[in-house]
C-alpha cells in the first residue's frame, strides 16, 4: 500500500469511530523509522480526534501519537485480529506461576475492583510486565461475547501484537493511560475502552499492570485503576521488606496514610532496599540510580543509624518531623522490622569503656524484653518477677498505673519476652474508640452486618491477635454493655463476628490495663464484677515516676535514645533537678522535658540547668518540691509548656519548634489552638471560683 493510501485510509477511519470523534479531528504526521521503511511508507498521515487530546492533556496526546508511531512502525495492520485462542490451557498456567509473586498482592485487588465495578460491562484484568494477561475477572455478558477469549491468561496484549491499547501502551509509556474506542490502533478493538496502570516494584521496574476495559464508550476508570495500582505497588513493598526499616514520608502529614505516602526501605547497613514511586519522585531519585543510596544521603539526618532506629523505637509508630536532604520538611512514620532491629543491636556499642552508667553498657536486645526493663527500682523489679511467673501461661494480667507509667511499653515486653513473641501484639485503647464502634472493632463483623461496614466484613482486634497478645487499654472505659460479650470469649475462647453465626476459635494472651481503681468502678456498678475477677488473673501496679528509685538510670536512658549518637554529659544539679521533681506525667514527661532540653543544647554536649524548664529549676531560697506536694497529672499543662519552651527555643520559628517536638506544623498550630482555647476556660473558671472576683 502506498503512504498516501495508508493515509487516507486512516483518515477515512476516524468519521467511523464514533460520533463524538466524527467531527474534530486533526491532522498529525508520523515518521517511521528505518527497520519498517521497506514495507511501510516514509511518512503517514492520520487523524487523532481532538477530543481526545483536550480531556487528556498534552501527555496524553504525545503518548497516543507515539504509540500509534509504535503500532505502525511494528508492521502491524490496522485490520490485523488478535485471534483467540491463542494460548493453551497450559501456556494460561505458566504465566501465572511465572508471575506468582505479583499474583500475590495483586490477584485480591482484581477481586475487589470487579466487586466495585460489576454490572458495568467491564472486565479488570492483571497483566504481566510484557503485557500478558495474568488473571482477570470481568461480567458474564462481556466475558461470554467475542472479546472473552482475549482476557485469558496468556494472551499478549503487547503493543507489538495488539497495537495501541491502554495494557500495551501502558508497559510502553511506564505511564497510566486511557484508550478509548477509535483511539485503538486495531479496527477489531475500536469497541472497547481501556484504562491500565503499571504497578511499579521496589527497584522502580514494571511489574505488572493493573487495567479495565468495558465496551462502554469511555468508562472514566482511570483514577480508580491507578489507586489500586499504587496500593498493590506498595503493598509489595511494604510486605516483602516488613522486616527491614521502613520509613514512611511525605510533606503534607495528612497524606502519610493515603496512596500519596512516600516509602523508602532500608536494610540494617544503611543502604537503600527499595521505595514505591512516591518516594522515588520526592526522592529525585532516578530508577537506575538508587543501588547503593545511604539513608543519610536522602535524609537530612546527622546521626547514625542506630540512632535513628533508637528514635523510631521510641516514637513506636507515631508521626515525627524530619526533614529531606534537600531540606524540604515532612513528616514521618517510621516502623523497624526484626532484620533491622536486630542488626542495629547487634551494633550497638556493648564496650562498657564508651559508657559508665548502667543503661549503656548494657546490650539492648532487638525488642525490648522484660529484664531490659530492670533500672534497679524495686517495685519495677518485683512487677517484672511476677509477670515472668505467668509468660506462656493463659492467665489474664491486669496493669495499673498512672498514665505515662510505661504500661503499654510494659505490655510490649511481656508479649516479647514469651513464647508468643512471634504472633501479633495488637493493641487497643478502649478509651479512645468511640463506643458504638468499640464492639464492631474489637470482635469483627461479617460482609454487610451492618451500613457503613466494609465490603469483605473485618475480622476484628481479637482475630487479628490470635496467636500473640491482645493489650486492652483502659478497660475500665470499657462500655457496660460490652463487658457480657468480652466475658464470654474470655470463658468459651471463642469469638462471633457481628452478624455472623460462625463462632471462631480464638488463642490469645490478655493484658488489660487502667489508670483507674478497678474494685472502685466495681463498687460504682460501672464495671462487672465478673469480668473483673476474670481479668484480674495476676495484678501488677507499676510505680509512678516519683516513687521510682531509678530515676537516675531512666534518665540516662531516655537521654541515650533522644540524643540521636551524641555522647551527653549530665551536670550533678540537672541529675539532682530531675530526680527529685515529682514528676506528675511520669515517663511520659520525663522523655518530653529531655527531648526538649536536647534540642535546646543543639550540639553542645554538657546538660546544663539552663536547659530545663523554669518549674524544675531550683530558685534561690526555694525547696525541691517534696513528694508529698505532687501535683495531680495535668497532662494539658505539660503538653503547653513543652510547647512554649519549643516555640522559645527555636525563636519563634515554628517549623523548628514542631521539629523539637517531634510533630508537624499543622499539628503544632492545632495543638496551640487547643492549648489556648483549654487555657482561658482555665482562667476563667480561676476568675469564677476566686472570691471577689467578677462573677462570682
Ligand atoms: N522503661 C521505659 N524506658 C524508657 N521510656 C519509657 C519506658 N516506659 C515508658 N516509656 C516511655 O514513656 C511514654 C509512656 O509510656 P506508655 O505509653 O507505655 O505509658 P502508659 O502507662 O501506657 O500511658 P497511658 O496510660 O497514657 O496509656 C512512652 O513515650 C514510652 O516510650
Amino acid at each position: 500500500m502506498s503512504g498516501s493510501a495508508s493515509g487516507k485510509r486512516l483518515a477515512a477511519a476516524c468519521p467511523q469511530r464514533g460520533a463524538p470523534y466524527a467531527v474534530n479531528c486533526f491532522t498529525i504526521t508520523m515518521s517511521v523509522d528505518q527497520r519498517s521503511r521497506a514495507s511501510h511508507p516514509k511518512t503517514v498521515e492520520t487523524r487523532v480526534p481532538l477530543e481526545f487530546h483536550q480531556a487528556k492533556g498534552a501527555l496524553a496526546k504525545h503518548a497516543l501519537e507515539a504509540s500509534w508511531q509504535r503500532s505502525i512502525a511494528s508492521g502491524l495492520a490496522e485490520t490485523h485480529q488478535v485471534l483467540p485462542p491463542v494460548t493453551s490451557w497450559a501456556d494460561g498456567r505458566a504465566v501465572r506461576s511465572r508471575n506468582s509473586k505479583l499474583l500475590k498482592y495483586a490477584e485480591p485487588s482484581v477481586e475487589n475492583t470487579f466487586e466495585q465495578m460489576a454490572g458495568t460491562g467491564t472486565v479488570v484484568v492483571l497483566a504481566d510486565a510484557e503485557g500478558i494477561i495474568v488473571c482477570s475477572k470481568g461480567d458474564a455478558d462481556l466475558m461470554s461475547g467475542p472479546f472473552g477469549p482475549l482476557f485469558q491468561p496468556g494472551v499478549s496484549w503487547s503493543e507489538a501484537i495488539a497495537g495501541t491499547n491502554a495494557i500495551g501502551t501502558c508497559v510502553a509509556s511506564r505511564a497510566p493511560v486511557t484508550v478509548d474506542l477509535a483511539e485503538h490502533y486495531l479496527i477489531s478493538f475500536r469497541s472497547l475502552s481501556g484504562a491500565a496502570a503499571p504497578c511499579f516494584d521496589s527497584a522502580g521496574t514494571i511489574a505488572g499492570v493493573f487495567a479495565a476495559y468495558s465496551t462502554s464508550p469511555a468508562i472514566h476508570a482511570l483514577p480508580l485503576i491507578r489507586t489500586v495500582a499504587v496500593l498493590i505497588e506498595n503493598r509489595m513493598l511494604v510486605r516483602e521488606m516488613a522486616d527491614e526499616i521502613v520509613v514512611v514520608f511525605h510533606p503534607v502529614a495528612e497524606y502519610l496514610t493515603t496512596i500519596k505516602q512516600a516509602i523508602a526501605v532500608f536494610g540494617s547497613d544503611g543502604k537503600l532496599l527499595g521505595s514505591n514511586s512516591a518516594a522515588r519522585c520526592l526522592l529525585n531519585l532516578d530508577p537506575r540510580d538508587t543501588l547503593g543510596k545511604r539513608f543519610t544521603d536522602l535524609f537530612g539526618f546527622n546521626f547514625s543509624l542506630e540512632r535513628f532506629v533508637d528514635k523510631a523505637r521510641a516514637m513506636r509508630g507515631s508521626q515525627f518531623a524530619a526533614s529531606l536532604r534537600d531540606g524540604r520538611e515532612v513528616t514521618m512514620i517510621v516502623n523497624v522490622g526484626v532484620t533491622g532491629e536486630a542488626a542495629c543491636s547487634a551494633r550497638a556499642p556493648t564496650d562498657a569503656s564508651q559508657s559508665t552508667d548502667q543503661q549503656q553498657t548494657r546490650p539492648r536486645s532487638a525488642r525490648v524484653l522484660l529484664k531490659d526493663l530492670d533500672l534497679g527500682d524495686p517495685q519495677m523489679q518485683r512487677a517484672i518477677q511476677k509477670a515472668s511467673m505467668i509468660l506462656g501461661s493463659d492467665i489474664p494480667l491486669l496493669i495499673e498505673g498512672e498514665s505515662g507509667v510505661g504500661k503499654e511499653v510494659f505490655t510490649a515486653a511481656f508479649h516479647n519476652s514469651g513464647p508468643r513473641h512471634n504472633g501479633p501484639f495488637v493493641a487497643v485503647n478502649c478509651a479512645a474508640i468511640p463506643e458504638g464502634l468499640i464492639e464492631s472493632e474489637l470482635f469483627g463483623y461479617e460482609e454487610g452486618a451492618f451500613t457503613g461496614a466494609k465490603r469483605k466484613g473485618f475480622p476484628g482486634k481479637i482475630l487479628q491477635a490470635n496467636g500473640g497478645t491482645l493489650f486492652l487499654d483502659e478497660i475500665g472505659d470499657m462500655p457496660l454493655s460490652l463487658q457480657g460479650r468480652l466475658l464470654r470469649v474470655l470463658q468459651e475462647r471463642q469469638v462471633t463476628p457481628l452478624g455472623s453465626t460462625r463462632s471462631m476459635p480464638v488463642d490469645v494472651s490478655i493484658v488489660c490495663a487502667t489508670h483507674r481503681s478497678m474494685i472502685d468502678e466495681v463498687t460504682a456498678g460501672r464495671f462487672r464484677e465478673d469480668l473483673y475477677y476474670r481479668l484480674n488473673g495476676l495484678r501488677i501496679r507499676l510505680p509512678s515516676l516519683r516513687e521510682r528509685k531509678d530515676i537516675s538510670c531512666l534518665i540516662d536512658f531516655v537521654i541515650n535514645a533522644e540524643s540521636g549518637g551524641r555522647k551527653i554529659e549530665v551536670t550533678p544539679d540537672v541529675r539532682h533537678a530531675l530526680c527529685t521533681h515529682p514528676w506528675p506525667g511520669n515517663i511520659r514527661q520525663l522523655q518530653m522535658t529531655l527531648r526538649t532540653a536536647l534540642a535546646i543544647l543543639r550540639d553542645g554536649t554538657e546538660l546544663r540547668l539552663e536547659h530545663l524548664p523554669d518549674e524544675l529549676v531550683p530558685t534561690e531560697g526555694s525547696e525541691t518540691p517534696s513528694q508529698a506536694e505532687a501535683q495531680p497529672c495535668d497532662l494539658a499543662q505539660i503538653e503547653m509548656d513543652a510547647v512554649r519552651r519549643a516555640i522559645a527555643a527555636s525563636d519563634g520559628n515554628m517549623s523548628e519548634a514542631a521539629r523539637i517536638l517531634g510533630i508537624s506544623r499543622k499539628t503544632l498550630y492545632r495543638k496551640l489552638e487547643k492549648l489556648s482555647a483549654q487555657s482561658t476556660a482555665g482562667q476563667v473558671a480561676k476568675e469564677q471560683a476566686a472570691p471577689g472576683t467578677k462573677g462570682t
